[in-house]
C-alpha cells in the first residue's frame, strides 16, 4: 500500500529537521490539594521539548507462539497486505486490510477547516511509523508446523487464504522453544514437538543467539519480542528468586524450575536490548525483570492483548459510572474453542485470565466516590468455558446491572461475538509499531541543556491494547478505554507541537464570535 501523506505542522514551535522533529508543547497538569472536603488546585505549566527521529528503525517481530491462532494470523495478514490479495468470498470479493488497527485503520481529530468543520486524519500520518509492508517477521513455538500446516490446524482463516499464502507460510518454520510446561495446562504438552534441550541458562543463550541470527539474517536495528504463547499461572514472587535482576538471573543459572518460560523469553529480549511486549495475562515481569528492563533501558509492555469482551467492558463501565449510574453486579461468561480456550480449561491458567479481565473496572469504579464507598466495588463475575465447536469465535456474554434513581435497576445483557485472533492480530501490530514509535521520542524541559530523556522502560503508554496494564512502580493504572486512546493521540499531537485536543469547540458554542481574526 502507498505510504500516506504525513501532516505537516506550520508553526514556529515545530521544525522538522533532516534527522528529527523537534516540537514545543505547553505541558498542563493541576496539583491538587485536599483540605478536609474542600480542594485547593494550582495549575501547574511547563514548556517541554519533543524530539522525534524521523526514520523509523527497519524492525523485525519475534513471535512467541508463533504458530498460535493469533502468530499465524497475525503472518498471514502481514502477507496478505504486503501482495494486496483479493480472494473470492460468498459475499462476493474481499481484499486484504488491516480492520481493527488503530495505527492503520483509526483516525484522530486533527483541527477545523476554513469553515469549522472538523478535520481527521490517520493516526500513522502524524508522525512517520513503520510500514506495516517492511516488517519482518519470525519467532519459536513448541510445536514444530511450519505456518501452513499451523494455519490449516488453526482454523482462523479463509480457504481461499490459506491456499493463496500457502507457499508463503510453508516457508516459515518456528524456531525451537524454551518450554517450562509446569506453567501452562497439561492438554499443552501433546503439541510441544519442538523444544530447546540443555540447562535454562543454556536455552536463554540459544534464544539470545536466535535473536541476533534473526537480526543479522534481515540486516535489522530493532527486534520487538512478543509474547503471543500460552497463558502461564503466576509465578510465585519472593526473595532471592526473582525480586532482583541479580536474584533472577542467579535463579535462571541455577534453573529454577519457578521460572517461566515467558520471564525467560523476557529476560533473552532485554539482555539483546530488544523490547518485550507480554500478550498474555500471567506475572511475566516479575520486580527481577522490571529491574533488568531499566538497567538495560530496554521497554517492556504488558499485560494481556485487550481485544473484544474486556475492551466492552472498559468502555461500558466507564459510560455508566461517568454518567453516575451505579453498576453493582457485572457478569462476564464466555466461551471458546481454540487452545487458547483449551490451554484457560485449568484452573491454573484460568486464574491469570480471571486476575486481567476483572480488574479492568478498578479505577473507574475508585474515580467516583459518590457511587462507591472507599473499598466497595461492583460484584464481580469472569466465566470461560471450552467448548470445541465454536473454536476462534469466542461467544461473550455480559450482564451489567446498575442502581438507578428511586431504586430503580438498569440491565444491559450483551452477547458479544469476538473472532479472537482476527480482533487480536491488528492489535499485535499496533504494539509493535507503537513500541518502535516510542523508541524514537525524547523529553526535555524547554532550553534545558540536559540531555532528551526517553519513555520509561515500563511502557504505559501502550495502556490502550492491554488488559492489565503494568505501569512504573507507584504510578496510577488507567484503564478507561477513551482516556487510554486519548493519551496516545496526545503524545502524537506533541510531537508535532499541537496541545492536546480540548473538545471544547468553543467556536461552535458562544453567542458572538469572538475569534476570527
Ligand atoms: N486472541 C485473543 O483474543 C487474545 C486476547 C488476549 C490475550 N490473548 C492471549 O494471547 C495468547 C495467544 O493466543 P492464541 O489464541 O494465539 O493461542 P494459541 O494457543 O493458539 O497460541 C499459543 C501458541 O504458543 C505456543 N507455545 C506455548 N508455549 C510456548 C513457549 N513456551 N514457547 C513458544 N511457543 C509456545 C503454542 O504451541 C501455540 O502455538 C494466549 O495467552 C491468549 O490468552 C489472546
Ligand atoms: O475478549 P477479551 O476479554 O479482551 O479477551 C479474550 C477473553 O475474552 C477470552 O476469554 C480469552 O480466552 C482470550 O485469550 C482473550 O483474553
Amino acid at each position: 500500500m502507498a505510504p500516506r501523506k504525513q501532516v505537516q505542522v506550520q508553526s514556529p514551535d515545530v521544525e522538522y529537521g533532516e534527522e528529527a522533529i523537534l516540537a514545543r508543547v505547553q505541558y498542563e497538569t493541576a496539583l491538587c490539594q485536599r483540605d478536609g472536603d474542600a480542594v485547593v488546585v494550582t495549575p501547574k505549566r511547563r514548556r517541554l521539548e519533543v524530539r522525534t527521529v524521523r526514520r523509523p528503525h527497519r524492525v523485525g517481530a519475534m513471535l512467541v507462539g508463533w504458530g498460535g491462532n493469533n502468530g499465524t494470523t497475525l503472518t498471514a495478514a502481514l502477507l496478505a497486505n504486503r501482495a494486496g490479495l483479493r480472494w473470492e468470498t460468498r459475499e462476493g470479493e474481499r481484499r486484504a486490510d488491516w480492520l481493527g488497527s488503530l495505527t492503520q485503520s483509526a483516525t484522530l481529530k486533527l483541527g477545523m477547516d476554513a469553515e469549522g468543520r472538523d478535520v481527521w486524519v490517520p493516526l500513522n500520518t502524524m508522525v512517520p511509523m513503520v510500514d506495516p509492508d517492511d516488517l519482518e517477521v519470525d519467532g519459536w513455538d513448541i510445536s514444530g508446523l511450519n505456518l501452513e500446516d499451523a494455519a490449516r490446524r488453526n482454523r482462523v482463516l479463509d480457504v481461499e487464504v490459506q491456499r493463496a499464502l500457502a507457499a508463503q507460510l510453508r516457508e516459515l518454520k518456528p524456531r525451537p522453544a524454551a518450554f517450562n510446561a509446569a506453567f501452562v495446562a497439561a492438554n499443552q504438552q501433546e503439541r510441544a514437538d519442538n523444544l530447546l534441550a540443555g540447562t535454562t541458562a543454556q536455552q536463554l543463550q540459544r534464544l539470545r543467539e536466535d535473536i541476533r541470527d534473526f537480526k543479522q539474517r534481515k540486516a535489522l536495528d530493532m527486534v520487538v519480542v512478543v509474547w503471543t504463547a500460552n497463558t502461564e499461572r503466576f509465578s510465585e514472587v519472593r526473595p532471592g528468586l526473582n525480586d532482583t535482576a541479580d536474584n533472577l538471573l542467579a535463579a535462571i543459572d541455577r534453573g529454577d524450575a519457578e521460572v517461566s518460560s515467558s520471564t525467560l523469553y523476557a529476560v533473552a529480549s532485554v539482555l539483546e536490548g530488544c523490547t518485550f511486549i507480554n500478550g498474555s495475562p500471567q506475572n511475566t515481569f516479575v520486580p527481577g525483570c522490571v529491574e533488568l528492563a531499566q538497567r538495560h533501558g530496554t521497554h517492556i509492555v504488558g499485560d494481556d492483548l485487550k481485544t473484544g469482551q474486556t475492551k466492552l467492558k472498559s468502555v461500558l463501565v466507564d459510560f455508566l459510572v461517568g454518567a453516575g449510574i451505579k453498576p453493582t453486579s457485572i457478569v462476564s461468561y464466555n466461551h471458546l474453542g481454540n487452545n487458547d480456550g483449551r490451554n484457560l480449561s485449568a484452573p491454573h491458567t484460568f486464574q491469570s485470565k480471571e486476575i486481567s479481565k476483572r480488574n479492568v473496572v478498578d479505577d473507574v469504579v475508585e474515580s467516583n466516590s459518590l457511587l462507591y464507598a472507599p473499598g466497595e466495588h461492583p460484584d464481580h463475575v469472569v466465566v470461560i468455558k471450552y467448548v470445541p465447536y465454536v473454536g476462534d469465535s469466542k461467544r461473550a456474554m455480559d450482564e451489567y446491572t446498575s442502581e438507578l434513581l428511586f431504586g430503580g435497576r438498569h440491565t444491559l445483557a450483551i452477547h458479544n461475538t469476538c473472532e479472537d485472533s482476527l480482533l487480536a492480530a491488528p492489535l499485535l501490530l499496533d504494539l509493535v509499531v507503537l513500541a518502535e514509535f516510542c523508541s524514537r521520542v525524547s523529553f526535555r524541559a524547554h532550553g534545558s541543556q540536559e540531555d532528551f530523556v526517553p519513555f520509561h522502560s515500563v511502557l504505559g503508554l501502550l495502556s490502550y491494547l492491554v488488559k492489565a496494564p503494568l505501569v512504573p512502580k507507584d504510578t496510577p493504572v488507567v484503564n478507561s478505554l477513551f482516556r487510554q486512546r486519548a493519551c496516545i493521540e496526545n503524545v502524537l499531537r506533541a510531537c508535532v507541537g499541537l496541545a492536546p485536543d480540548s473538545n471544547l469547540l468553543l467556536e461552535h458554542k458562544l453567542s458572538t464570535d469572538i475569534f476570527s481574526d
